[in-house]
């Protein structure tokens, strides 16, 4: 069976929200899908200051567990445009898994959040992309078959790239239907892809 880890940073939730609408579409297409996170780095108390939530039920992942998917969907939200800190310094950690190759060839994507609508959602996602092509990830996005990210009668995340929601200023929107479904539709191409891949 193929197997999808998802794993993503979040500290208002929103990004928590996105994935574990990905697992669930990685689910639908037959996978089986882990939802795990990356460490916090943010001491304690700065995240009390801020309200992080902090009662997230996913498990953090180690380095160690990444070669025994097939694909990872990563989640993260977005910092003056790039991916957050807690995202980089574990992908920072992966050096054996580069030098040995034990990620080439499986499948990346990525999804992620903003404030506001043009905060950069699309260049965290396209930031993100180089350091998965480094480690030879195959790279998968949300393509135009998920028909959500066309029309414009709502204001609402969601590109070629991949998925995205945006949180609002204070963080006090949370994803709507619609990017739900993206995430949804991201984690199910995902997984059809990876079977794919995996069967060759
Ligand atoms: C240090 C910092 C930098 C941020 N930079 C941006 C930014 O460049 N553009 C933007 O729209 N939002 C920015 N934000 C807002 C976050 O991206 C937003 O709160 C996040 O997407 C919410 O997702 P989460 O609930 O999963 O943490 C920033 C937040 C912080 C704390």
């Amino acid at each position: 069976m193929t197997k999808v880890l998802v794993l993503y940073y979040s500290a208002w939730g929103h990004i928590e929200q996105m994935a574990y609408a990905a697992a669930e579409g990685a689910r639908e297409a037959g996978a089986e899908v882990v939802v795990k996170r990356v460490p916090e780095l943010v001491p304690a108390e700065v995240a009390a200051k801020a309200h992080y939530k902090t009662d997230q039920k996913a498990p953090i992942a180690t380095i160690e567990e990444l070669p025994e998917y097939d694909a990872i969907i990563f989640g993260t939200p977005t910092r003056y445009g790039n991916m957050t800190a807690q995202m980089k310094n574990f992908l920072d950690q992966t050096g054996a898994h580069w030098a040995s190759g034990a990620l080439v060839g499986k499948v990346g994507s990525v999804f992620s959040s903003s404030a506001t609508q043009h905060g950069g959602q699309e260049s965290t996602i396209l930031t993100f992309h180089p350091v998965l092509l480094h480690l030879g990830f195959v790279i998968v996005g949300l393509p135009y078959s998920f028909q959500g990210q066309m029309g414009l009668e709502e204001v609402k995340g969601g590109s070629p790239y991949g998925a995205s929601t945006i949180a609002g200023g204070d963080g006090s929107r949370h994803p709507s239907q619609i990017e739900l479904d993206g995430a949804r539709f991201q984690g199910k191409h995902v997984a059809q892809i990876a079977a794919k891949l995996a069967a060759k």
